[in-house]
């Protein structure tokens, strides 16, 4: 009998997988694959059979069979700008996963690999809030530079998910609460959510508070000098905003747990650079706060940083005059991948179709 889902959320180094029976995980992994094996590909879609042979082999390892599948669900990555859901994988969205319509990202896999899979079980694959979620006011999207729109990039996924678990817990539907989620990993996205939807964010690779590796918005007169000064090529510009940009770029690591560990033996510098990252997050809260003109039911800090109980306490500390603040540490993408997918298998939501939902 077919019930189970399976969800795969491919990341840069890994590919985590999990199997649901209803809205319980039965299995879980994270399937890592070394710097070796994904040298061998020139771009990320190429490594897409690579991945699906792992995942396949991972399946049959744990005893399942593809016969017990009613659905495969993959994040979905950086396709056309996109309303938040649950989006059925079509022909039209795998060709703009392949090409990486708004840029090259491990989650573009997530797509490809699910039709994949289903196709071959003439079952149905989806996709849940991808990066490319764009729910923006026109208002958001005025940078100050006509050629430079801003863009809506986002950790969709656990910030909606987060969102519907506080919005549950107050009583309320997601469409009926104004949150400031500050999604605190190792890059962070604080975005407002008016009546639910994302109507603003940093962009986490290059606006915002830096993070754990990367650095977050910068004074752009001193970029576009390095830009010009013939030291980088553009590609290693960019390695060096994201992936040695922010605390790495300061302390040489990206793991919080590292720089408390200094901190309470005495490092000073330590502290002033965790500090200066609690700093931009609670400024960044700020200035949602006037994006919600003050209407703020909760702010929600979540992601892998949100279990350091220091840095919560400094962001406290800074917006705790705001609203009242929620913590959930760490994310559940799987879970909220496979809840997206339930919500279809279920009844309760109609999948959405790529082609009518975006501008071709
Ligand atoms: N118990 C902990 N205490 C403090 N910091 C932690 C703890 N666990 C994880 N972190 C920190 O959280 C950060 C990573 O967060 P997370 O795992 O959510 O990010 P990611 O999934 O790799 O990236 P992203 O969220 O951008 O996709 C790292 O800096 C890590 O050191
Ligand atoms: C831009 C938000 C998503 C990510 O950085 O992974």
């Amino acid at each position: 009998m077919r019930e189970l889902i399976l969800a795969i959320n491919p990341g840069s180094t890994s590919t985590k997988v999990a199997i649901f029976r209803g809205s319980d995980n039965i299995r879980q992994k994270n399937l890592s694959h070394s710097t070796e094996e994904l040298s061998k590909f020139e771009k990320i879609a190429d490594q897409y059979e690579f991945r699906k042979e792992t995942i396949l082999n991972w399946i049959k390892e744990e005893g399942f069979e593809l016969s017990q599948f009613i659905a495969i669900v993959g994040r979905g990555g950086l396709l056309r700008p996109m309303p938040s859901g649950t989006y059925l994988v079509t022909d039209k969205m795998i060709d703009d996963l392949k090409i990486g319509y708004q840029g090259e990202h491990a989650s573009n896999l997530g797509g490809i690999i699910a039709k994949s899979i289903a196709d071959s079980q003439g079952i149905s694959a989806f996709i849940v809030d991808p990066v490319a979620v764009d729910e923006f006011e026109d208002i958001a999207r005025i940078s100050g530079l006509p050629e430079i729109p801003r863009r809506s990039l986002v950790h969709a996924l656990n910030i909606k998910a987060v969102s519907r678990r506080i919005a549950k817990k107050i009583n309320k539907n997601l469409n009926e609460v104004n949150f400031i989620v500050a999604h605190l990993g190792g890059g962070i996205s604080v975005a407002p959510l008016k009546n639910g939807k994302i109507i603003d964010v940093n962009n986490a690779n290059e606006g915002g508070p830096f993070s754990p590796e990367r650095c977050g918005g910068l004074p752009v007169g001193d970029l576009v000098k390095i830009a010009f000064s013939g030291k980088y090529t553009y590609k290693e510009l960019k390695k060096k905003m994201v992936g040695q940009g922010g605390i790495v770029g300061y302390l040489g690591t990206n793991d919080a747990r590292e720089v408390v560990k200094r901190i309470e033996q005495g490092d000073e510098y330590a502290k002033l650079i965790f500090e200066a990252m609690a700093y931009q997050i609670a400024k960044e809260i700020g200035a949602c706060a006037a994006v919600l003109c003050g209407n703020v039911d909760r702010i929600i800090l979540t992601g892998g940083l949100a279990y350091s109980n220091m840095l919560n306490e400094m962001i406290i500390d800074r917006v705790k005059f705001i609203s009242e603040v929620e913590i959930v540490a760490g994310e559940d993408e799987m879970l909220a991948l496979a809840e997206g997918a339930l919500r279809v298998v279920n009844g309760e939501e109609k999948a959405k179709i790529y082609e009518d939902e975006v501008r071709i």
